[in-house]
């Protein structure tokens, strides 16, 4: 969300930043709200005032003027009591409003309502000719035995999978490779629950407009989050962090989980769209300083080209548009990897900045050198989500007998060169 300083000195940029991301929000009201509040708290002080002064009146009155000067006080005390909760209710109104503002995105942003508008910036590696007809994922997990679809669609419903044998342990050492160059890189590695409170949903920005998408739990006892970064930028909410301790750069594995509301005949077979899937996330809280930002950016974004090139796929890289990057993002680039039974790139990866967006959400600051205290800006993209990728590397390596390579950086962590059928 934005800081309402800024929305009243920067209307214009605020309205601009709505119609770029076509935010659901109509500014004239947020203002006029705004003003509202604050007359109602001047009043409130006005009033307080009075009373205090009243009340001293009261402790040096004579006695025959006492008794006017207590009711004047009760009768301040009574409006006190009407108003004070009437600007309680317009300031929770204001805040919802106020989660609703977008941020402005970057000037290289291509403008347009949704995902046609996004641009592929750079292409790395050539699709492969198949010199025989090469089977698509799930014909290859069938054939080898490597999971069971129909088993998972009894006992956990649509869009579940059951990995079996090598595809199994294939996925562990993917997720542990992930880490690694994460630690290499020098996140710090956490497991996070996947259990979280409303109140990360809404630091995050998950809430309130991508609500159906979360899993409710006890009626809203609990969440459950979509990504680890639900609650590693929550980690951090209302503390104030000493400069020095920034940068925090984390790197997660968790469980995740998405109701993909909205995607009914989307990808329903297999791998690719799945209500539970596991990810390995990365996480950076900086300095309120947009050089620093676009450095990690660059950075997270090419650990993620890493990791692709390693895994030897080819893939694209996507600058995302004003329209398909969401409220809070300033930059967002995708990583498409390319599916040989689609004959097309799929996203594998998510590179966002939100400068302070989630972090006045969250409550994120630090104090800095000078002593004044910053809301900090926090960036996010995926290192590795499975089962999703697991669809491209099947793919892309399949050999003419069915079996499956194993790109060379991940086979110590795998132990073989090639998956082979489950016996
Ligand atoms: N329903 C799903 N099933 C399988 N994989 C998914 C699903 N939703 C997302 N993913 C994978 O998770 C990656 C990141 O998801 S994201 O919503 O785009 N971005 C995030 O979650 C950010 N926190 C960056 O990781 C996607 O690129 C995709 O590879």
């Amino acid at each position: 969300m934005l800081d309402l300083k800024f929305i009243r000195e920067h209307p214009e940029q605020v309205r601009r930043a709505i119609e770029l991301k076509n935010a659901p929000l109509d500014l004239d009201q947020l203002l006029a709200l705004d003003q509202q509040v604050l007359a109602l708290k001047r009043q409130i002080e006005q009033l307080q005032a009075e009373r205090n002064a009243n009340a001293k009146a009261v402790a040096r009155a004579q006695p025959e003027e006492r008794e006017v000067l207590v009711e004047k006080g009760r009768a301040i005390g009574a409006e006190l009591a009407r108003l004070e909760p009437r600007l309680r209710e317009l300031e929770a109104q204001l805040k919802n409003l106020l989660y609703l503002t977008p941020t402005l995105p970057w000037e290289g942003a291509p403008v347009g309502p949704d995902d046609s508008f996004n641009v592929e910036t750079r292409v790395h590696g050539n699709p492969r000719v198949f010199l025989f007809e090469p089977l698509d994922h799930v014909a290859l997990i069938e054939k080898n035995g490597w999971g069971d679809f129909e088993r998972a669609a009894k006992v956990s419903g649509s869009r579940s999978y059951i990995l079996r044998g090598d595809l199994m342990l294939y996925e562990l050492a993917l997720l542990r490779f992930a880490l690694d160059r994460m630690i290499e890189a020098g996140f710090t590695p956490l497991s996070v629950p996947s259990l979280t409170k409303a109140e990360a949903l809404y630091g995050h920005g998950q809430f309130p407009t991508g609500r159906d998408q979360v899993y409710e739990v006890n009626g809203g006892e609990a969440y459950l989050a979509g990504t680890a970064e639900v609650l590693l930028n929550y980690l951090h909410a209302g503390e104030i962090l000493p400069e020095d301790e920034l940068p925090k750069t984390y790197c997660a594995l968790s469980p995740c989980f998405r109701s993909e509301a909205g995607s009914a005949g989307k990808d329903v077979r297999g791998l690719m769209r799945v209500h539970q899937f596991n990810k390995v996330e990365q996480y950076v809280l900086c300095r309120a300083d947009l050089e620093e930002s676009n450095r990690w950016f660059e950075t997270m974004l090419s650990i993620s080209e890493g990791i692709l090139q390693a895994l030897e796929l080819p893939y694209r890289v996507v600058e995302v548009s004003t329209g398909d990057m969401g409220l809070g993002k300033y930059r967002q680039v995708d990583l498409e990897a390319w599916v040989p039974s689609q004959n097309r790139y799929r996203e594998t990866h998510s590179c966002s900045a939100l400068l302070d967006w989630q972090a006045r959400r969250a409550g994120l600051r630090y104090r800095d050198a000078r002593g004044k205290v910053l809301h900090a800006y926090t960036l996010n993209n995926t290192a590795l989500a499975t089962p999703r990728i697991l669809v491209m590397l099947l793919e892309n390596h399949q050999n003419e007998d069915g079996t499956v390579n194993v790109p060379k950086a991940v086979q110590p962590y795998f132990g073989k060169e090639r998956l082979e059928p489950n016996r």
